[in-house]
C-alpha cells in the first residue's frame, strides 16, 4: 500500500460557501479531511495544514517554508509521494519555486480547486484524489513538480492560470500537459527534456516584475531601481522588444549591476534577439539584458530569485535562463 502526505495550505479547495450570504472563506477544519476515510485500506494518508492561506496572501518566505518542510519530512520517513493542496491563484509560482527547490525523485504534486468543498459542481475532492493517485504511481517520479487539475497533469514549469472562474483554467500554452488521469488510471504521454533545481540556503533578493505597453518610457524601471531591488524582470512585447524610451532606464539599471531578464508578454512562444531596430531583442541582449526562454512574468521573478542567492553574474545567469 503507498504512503502519501497531504500538506494543505489553504485557498478554495480549503474554503467552504456560507449559503446565505455566498461569502467564500476558510475553514477551520479542512473540509476534506474525509479523504483518508474515503482512501482507508487503500492509501496510507497522513495530512496535515501547515497554512491556511487564500493564495494571494502566500509570500515567497511561506514558499521556502513549505520546502523545507518537504525536505524534513521526506527524510524522516519514506513516504511513497506527497500532495501539495493550494490556491490557485498563485498555485504556479509555489509550484515552480518547489520545482527549483526541492531535491527528490519522489512525486510532489501540486492541485487545488476552483469551487470550494459545499458549492454544487465543486472540484475540490476530486482534484485531490486525482493528485494522490498521480503521487502515488512510480511513473510520476524523478519529473519535478507536477500540477494536477482537472483530469490533467502538467508540468510546474509550464502551466499557468488561464481563467478567472472555469475548472479547466489550468494549461500549459506552450506544450501541453504531459498525462492526464481517468477515473482509474494515470497515463503520461509526454517525457520531461530538462529539469534544473538549486539547493539554495535563504531567499532574501527582491525581484520586481514589470509588464511593458505601447509607449512605455522609463519611469516606472527608474522607480523599481531606485526602490533597491535586486533584479527585475520585463515581460516585453512580441518576441522580446521594447519601446525606444525604455532604453535608458534599462542602461542605468544593468549598469548599476541589477540583472534585467527579458520574457514575453504573449502566452506562447520564446524571446530572442531576432530584431535589430531601437529597442529590438538585438540591441537588449547586447545591452546586456538576459533573454529567459519560454517562462511566464511570474515564473521568471520566482527563478531570478533563487538563482541571485548564487550569483548575480549576468555570464552566469545567462545560461540559467537558456532551458
Ligand atoms: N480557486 C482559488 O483557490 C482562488 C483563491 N482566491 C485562492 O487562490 O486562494
Amino acid at each position: 500500500m503507498k504512503t502519501i502526505l497531504i500538506i494543505h495550505t489553504g485557498g478554495t479547495i480549503s474554503m467552504k460557501e456560507n449559503k446565505e450570504t455566498g461569502k467564500v472563506n476558510t475553514e477551520d477544519q479542512h473540509p476534506l479531511k474525509e479523504i483518508t476515510t474515503i482512501l482507508k485500506g487503500k492509501t496510507e494518508i497522513e495530512d496535515e495544514i501547515l497554512f491556511h492561506l487564500p493564495s494571494p496572501q502566500i509570500r515567497p518566505d511561506h514558499m521556502l517554508q513549505l520546502g523545507r518542510h518537504i525536505h524534513e519530512k521526506l527524510a524522516k520517513k519514506n513516504y511513497d509521494g506527497v500532495v501539495i493542496t493550494h490556491g490557485t491563484d498563485t498555485l504556479e509560482e509555489t509550484a515552480y519555486f518547489l520545482d527549483l527547490f526541492l531535491q527528490t525523485r519522489k512525486p510532489v504534486i501540486v492541485t487545488g480547486a476552483m469551487r470550494s468543498s459545499n458549492e454544487i459542481g465543486t472540484d475540490g475532492l476530486y482534484n485531490l484524489l486525482s493528485a494522490i493517485r498521480v503521487a502515488g504511481c512510480d511513473e510520476a517520479q524523478n519529473k519535478g513538480v507536477l500540477v494536477v487539475m482537472n483530469d490533467e497533469i502538467h508540468t510546474a514549469k509550464n502551466v499557468t492560470k488561464t481563467s478567472t472562474s472555469n475548472v479547466a483554467t489550468f494549461q500549459s500554452p506552450q506544450y501541453g500537459p504531459i498525462g492526464i488521469t481517468t477515473k482509474n488510471d494515470v497515463f503520461f504521454h509526454h517525457k520531461i527534456t530538462s529539469h534544473d533545481s538549486y539547493p539554495i540556503q535563504k531567499l532574501s533578493k527582491s525581484v520586481a516584475l514589470i509588464k511593458a505597453y505601447a509607449g512605455m518610457d522609463g519611469s516606472l524601471i527608474n522607480a523599481v531601481r531606485e526602490n533597491a531591488v535586486d533584479g527585475i524582470v520585463i515581460e516585453a512585447l512580441g518576441q522580446g522588444n521594447l519601446p525606444p524610451k525604455t532604453l535608458q532606464a534599462i542602461k542605468a539599471t544593468i549598469e548599476k549591476d541589477i540583472p534585467v531578464v527579458l520574457v514575453s508578454r504573449c502566452y506562447k512562444g520564446i524571446v530572442q534577439d531576432t530584431y535589430d531596430y531601437e529597442g529590438g531583442g538585438r540591441q537588449l541582449r547586447e545591452m546586456g539584458v538576459i533573454f529567459a526562454n519560454g517562462l511566464t512574468g511570474p515564473k521568471a521573478r520566482i527563478k531570478l530569485m533563487i538563482v541571485l542567492e548564487m550569483t548575480k553574474n549576468p555570464l552566469e545567469l545567462t545560461p540559467m535562463f537558456s532551458y
